[in-house]
């Protein structure tokens, strides 16, 4: 019997397929001609009909489990298609193996007697929570460069990095003041808040020379020391992020997100001590769902390229839109989403409307929501470490760097986002291992080349 594991989500199948390497002879000789026609079929081809799809970037070599060394390999394909999987897995003879396959998630319940009836398969039912704890700590067991987490170069958290412009700003600001012939109360008669609402006049002149409007409120805001962070939405705050590798070796306790069709948050404070502490509806389903009824995208792939161009502020209405700038006596920045969606409600606004500020927004709305749940949890229980996993993370960067912007600085540094090289990176061998020296990397590979190289 060939080795699988399935999970069969509200979205998407996950299947596992362990290829059993280094046979011997008569090992050989021993496997039938089906399960060697299924170890081929699934090997040699990364795609399976029209969606089954095989990631061969996370594919994990030399991995031995009871005694049997061997090759994991990652397949996908939409839980709509298990009628198309099970056909298929009949027409390649999996109904002439006497079979029991580990399944999990919602569908090893619903779907049970539909793998019986069409390839003889029984469904030995695991519990989809203890599987995820489980499936994350032997694959990170096995990977030493699983764990990552989205930080600029120098590990300073990204808002941190704005005060960078404001002593820039205000050494700018400092010359100009000085090189005036005129104070600053007859250049400015108006106050911080006049100032901020002369975002959108002019230039202005000081002393002879000339900056934007904008350019002299956001100097005034900055060298007041008033609430300042770059939006963490923008592309410049975006772009400060590279990936890290993070020693996981002491978990314990972490909160664990698993954003797959809906949302799970647990608890894990031991290997078998964990409690589902909430969850929210709204997930990944929710962002597909409304994307394809907003922009009419038809995959995941094309929902995330679309909302990677877009701009949400176009969609969404922000503090300053409400304010004209910060909402300083609560700490609320001007950047900040007060009403996501909220300009929609213009007609006006409604017409001119991309669908790639749709994208952008539904993205936005769907990972900010997660993360304040995440955040509340995680201060609920008294825990640092949020492990964000499930597939609404694949290919989506942009949703990584939002929670890791939002979990550091609602928390002024103490929470950690994390995430899983097998849950949604594209090019696992890509993370920096450059916080770690080179003999913390060779103690965390346990000597192993490939752990090693991967790293
Ligand atoms: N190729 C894809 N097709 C559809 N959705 C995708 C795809 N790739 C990523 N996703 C995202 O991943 C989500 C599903 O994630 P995941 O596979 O972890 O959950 P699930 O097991 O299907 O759901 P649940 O655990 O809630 O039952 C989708 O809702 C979507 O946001
Ligand atoms: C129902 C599950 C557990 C299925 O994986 C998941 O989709 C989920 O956690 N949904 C959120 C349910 C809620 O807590 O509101």
């Amino acid at each position: 019997m060939p080795w699988f594991g399935m999970d069969i989500g509200g979205t998407l199948t996950k299947l596992v397929y362990f290829e059993p390497t280094g046979m011997n002879r008569k090992e050989m000789d021993k496997e039938t001609e089906v399960l060697k026609n299924i170890r081929r079929y699934l090997t040699r081809n990364s795609a399976y009909g029209k969606t089954g799809r095989r990631d061969v970037h996370l594919q994990m070599d030399n991995v031995t489990i009871r005694g049997r060394r061997g090759t994991f390999h990652f397949i996908r394909f939409p839980t709509t298609e298990v009628g198309a999987f099970l056909q298929l897995a009949r027409s390649k003879g999996m109904a002439m193996l006497v079979n029991t396959v580990y399944a999990t998630g919602g569908g090893a319940f619903k779907f049970e007697e539909d793998f019986m009836k069409e390839v003889n398969m029984r469904l030995e039912k695991q519990d989809e929570l203890d599987a995820l704890v489980a499936g994350l700590l032997f694959v990170d067991a096995r990977n030493p460069c699983e764990c990552y987490y989205w930080a600029p170069p120098d590990d300073r958290p990204v808002h941190e990095h704005s005060s960078y412009k404001i002593t820039l700003y205000f050494v700018i600001f400092i010359g100009f003041y000085h090189s005036a012939d005129t104070t600053l109360s007859q250049s400015f008669p108006f106050g911080m808040r006049g100032l901020d609402r002369a975002l959108h006049a002019g230039p202005v002149s000081i002393g002879g020379s000339s900056m934007t409007a904008a350019a002299v409120a956001m100097t005034i805001s900055k060298a007041d020391g008033l609430t300042y962070s770059e939006p963490p939405y923008s592309e410049e705050a975006l772009s400060l992020y590279v990936k890290k590798s993070y020693n996981f070796t002491n978990p314990y306790p972490f909160l664990l997100v698993n954003i797959g069709s809906g949302v799970s948050i647990l608890a894990v404070r031991a290997p078998n001590d964990y409690k589902r502490v909430s969850g929210t509806s709204l997930g990944g389903g929710t962002f597909l769902g409304l994307c394809c009824l907003l922009t009419g995208c038809k995959t995941f792939e094309e929902a995330i390229s679309l909302a990677a161009s877009g701009d949400n502020t176009t969609v969404d209405k922000l503090v300053r839109d409400i304010y004209g700038g910060d909402y300083t006596r609560f700490g609320l920045p001007g950047d900040l989403v007060a009403s996501s969606f909220c300009q929609m409600c213009s007609t006006e606004r409604r017409s001119r409307v991309s669908r790639e500020d749709l994208a952008r927004a539904t993205l936005v709305t769907i990972t900010n929501n997660i993360g304040s749940i995440a955040r509340l949890c995680a201060s609920n229980e008294g825990i640092e470490k949020v492990v964000f996993c499930g597939n609404f993370l694949r290919v989506n960067p942009l949703s990584m760097k939002l929670l890791s912007y939002a979990m550091s600085y609602w928390s002024k540094g103490a929470l950690k986002a994390l995430f899983l090289v097998h849950e949604g990176a594209t090019e696992p061998k890509n993370i920096q291992c450059g916080a770690l020296s080179l003999a913390e990397v060779r103690s965390r590979c346990n000597g192993r080349a490939e752990a090693y190289f991967q790293c």
